[in-house]
């Protein structure tokens, strides 16, 4: 199999006061099997929604897939009842989030959580469900398992219970993991622990990751490709050695040029001045980041630029690099 996932051309939006609102415009890209695939962007480009509409878990009643199609293992996820949808999630695709404490049922002990998710997808007995709980602790770090099992979510530090919401996540196994922003909430130093765990879990169950994040250093750490998006759209794609060494589209380069690096010595930090359109302000034509870009000319706010490969396996969607493009690569 070439993708475990393929997204292909995705609009997810939203109907407020009678009106639709698209939140990801026209998104496609594919994960390959144990690829770990970083999605970032500012806060409000999409990220999330991105990953709520691939699991089918849109807000209902407001959020809808308007186009496209989210292809997981060749199928089409717009076809799959309920039930077949809640017999992939969980099983084939799991989701860690950055808070585990509003992902983790407070009246529920740690053991009774992730004995759940075994015994709803698993043939497997009492006993045996029992066992396999306490393993997964011990495989996810967690010291005396044995009696974390049966503690509640609370008694455990921010670590600890991202460390239960791994276990969780990775209880039966799935092919794809969607972690978004799992490290957030962490400080630093069990920032890297929680990201060296999901990179060995990642290795020895050969799973993919789509690894949703606002940290570069973390696209650095952990990421084979990276996915850049501006206010619902991709604005380049790539893999993180040329994301870091050779970054194309204005937007991906302010982003490098607002951390800090070891190897240059800068006189201050970029900082990139305005915030993301919001959905009812979102431009209809032309580049939807004209208004903070340092390179926008006339051009830029009646054309609308169009994603395609400016090298091998590196596309960006931007008119400075339109006249460039081999015009077959344009879609
Ligand atoms: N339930 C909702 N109803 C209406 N609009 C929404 C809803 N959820 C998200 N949006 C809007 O959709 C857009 C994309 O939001 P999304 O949460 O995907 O961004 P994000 O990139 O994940 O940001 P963050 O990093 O803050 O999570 C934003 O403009 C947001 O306000």
């Amino acid at each position: 199999m070439n993708s475990m996932l393929e997204v292909k051309d995705l609009k997810t939006g939203f109907d407020i006061d009678g009106d639709f609102y698209h939140a990801v415009d026209g998104v496609s890209f594919s994960v390959k099997p144990r690829q770990i695939v970083g999605i970032v962007g500012e806060s409000g480009c999409g990220k999330s929604v991105m990953s709520l509409s691939i699991m089918k878990l849109l807000p209902k009643g407001i959020g809808r897939i308007a186009g496209g199609e989210v292809v997981f293992q060749g199928k089409n996820i717009e076809s799959l009842s309920e039930n077949e949808m809640n017999s992939i999630r969980g099983k084939d695709i799991s989701m860690i989030f950055q808070e585990p404490m509003t992902s983790l049922n407070p009246v529920f002990t740690i053991g009774f959580q992730l004995e759940e998710i075994m015994l709803n997808h698993m043939n497997i007995s009492k006993k045996e469900v029992r066992e396999r709980a306490i393993t997964l602790l011990q495989s996810v770090g967690i010291s005396r398992p044995e009696k974390i099992v049966d503690e509640y979510p609370h008694q455990l530090s921010g670590g600890m219970r991202q460390r239960v919401m791994i276990a969780i996540a990775i209880a039966c196994q799935p092919k794809l993991l969607i972690a978004d922003e799992p490290t957030t909430a962490l400080d630093v130093t069990v920032q890297a622990q929680i990201l060296e765990l999901l990179k060995s879990i990642q290795e020895k169950n050969d799973m993919s990751i789509i690894l949703i994040t606002h940290d570069l250093g973390v696209v650095a750490e952990m990421c084979d490709e990276v996915i850049v998006m501006y206010a619902g759209k991709i604005v380049e794609r790539t893999n993180v050695d040329n994301l870091f060494h050779n970054p194309q589209h204005p937007y991906t380069k302010l982003l490098m040029a607002s951390i800090p690096r070891m190897d240059e010595v800068v006189e201050e930090l970029a900082t990139i001045k305005g915030i993301v359109p919001s959905l009812k302000n979102m431009p209809q034509v032309g580049c939807r980041f004209v208004d903070r870009c340092p390179s926008a000319t006339a051009e830029c706010r009646t054309v609308t630029p169009k994603l395609a490969e400016v090298e091998s396996g590196h596309e960006v969607s931007c008119l400075l690099y339109e006249s460039s493009y081999p015009k077959e690569s344009v879609r």
